[in-house]
């Protein structure tokens, strides 16, 4: 069973399907509860939206990611992301228009040009604001198109978006298990917790590049224990199996609190960008040749 955040009709239910086609799923009304579900053993997976090119992290995702037991990320799929503005079928006048707040702030500008006197509602999700729409609760859905057919809406609008390249990445996640295999094009995603002094984020930072690790990702969530105490998630290109990005990730865990959050392959099949310093291979002749100083064998 595949939970993932719902109800039906949203975007990452799109994403599940797009990730394992032959799934059972399993919608739920929250990411914490299709992250609970997996937790608790209902599911075996859950799809959950991560990033949005336009409005950013996924709040929900890394808090619940990182506040209870762990959960990696074994895939990941980037949906680029259109909108459709749903009515009920007699619908005559917009006074209210619901939806994601990652959903209204990515139609911003067209609600302000084509909706202007709308009241705008955030709502759980894309779908659960065309189930209020459904329900008569508010006049409009901004959703994904098939939501139409799901709640029998009528199309008022489709294929917005104020930017027209705006997608999504979302992640499959699980129970921590065998890791998915390096492809050459991967992902790692870690959360790490420095302590608050000078230079301390700049240290985690450094024992990246000086292995030559590009970073796809850096944000910031509060530990919520008092102000000014932070969860730094870092994504890098590379496979926790690689050399490099081990020996980056034992050193971050030598200098703070690390949480593991996964090693995928990419959606967009990227390999590594750049020259690293010092590749893969230079860390394997660097360990053998230490091993065999410490044996007495090499000058
Ligand atoms: O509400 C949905 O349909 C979702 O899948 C969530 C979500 C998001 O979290 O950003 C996913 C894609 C879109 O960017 C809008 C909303």
């Amino acid at each position: 069973m595949i939970a993932y955040f719902g109800p039906q009709g949203t975007f990452t239910e799109q994403a599940a399907r797009g990730l394992i086609p032959d799934g059972e799923f399993l919608p739920a009304e929250t990411i914490f509860a299709a992250l609970n579900a997996v937790r608790d053993g209902r599911a075996e997976a859950a799809c959950v939206p991560v990033e949005n090119s336009v409005e950013g992290p996924v709040n929900a995702t890394l808090d619940g990611l990182t506040e209870s037991t762990v959960l990696v990320a074994v895939a990941e799929t980037i949906l680029p992301v259109q909108f459709s503005v749903l009515v009920r079928q007699d619908a005559s006048d917009i006074r209210t228009v619901a939806s994601h707040p990652h959903a209204l702030a990515q139609v911003r500008q067209w609600l302000a040009t084509n909706l202007p006197e709308a009241e705008q509602v955030p709502t759980s999700s894309t779908a659960a604001a065309a189930q209020a729409v459904r329900r008569g609760e508010y006049d409009a859905a901004v959703t994904a198109s098939v939501a139409a057919q799901h709640y029998e809406l009528r199309e008022f609008v489709g294929g917005i978006a104020d930017l027209a390249d705006a997608s999504t990445r979302f992640l499959l996640v699980r129970r921590p298990g065998r890791l998915p295999e390096p492809t050459g094009a991967d992902r790692t995603s870690l959360m790490a917790v420095t302590v608050n002094r000078t230079g301390a984020l700049a240290e985690l930072l450094t024992e990246l590049s000086f292995r030559g690790i590009n970073l796809t990702r850096l944000d910031a969530r509060p530990a919520k224990t008092h102000i000014g105490q932070y969860r730094f998630f870092v994504d890098m290109e590379g496979h926790i199996a690689e050399p490099r990005i081990g020996d980056a990730v034992a050193a971050l865990r030598r200098r703070c609190s690390v949480r593991f959050l996964g090693s995928h392959p990419r959606a967009d099949h990227a390999p590594s960008s750049g020259e690293p310093p010092v590749g893969n291979e230079d860390f394997v002749a660097a360990t053998n040749w230490l091993e065999s100083v410490r044996r007495g064998e090499s000058v």
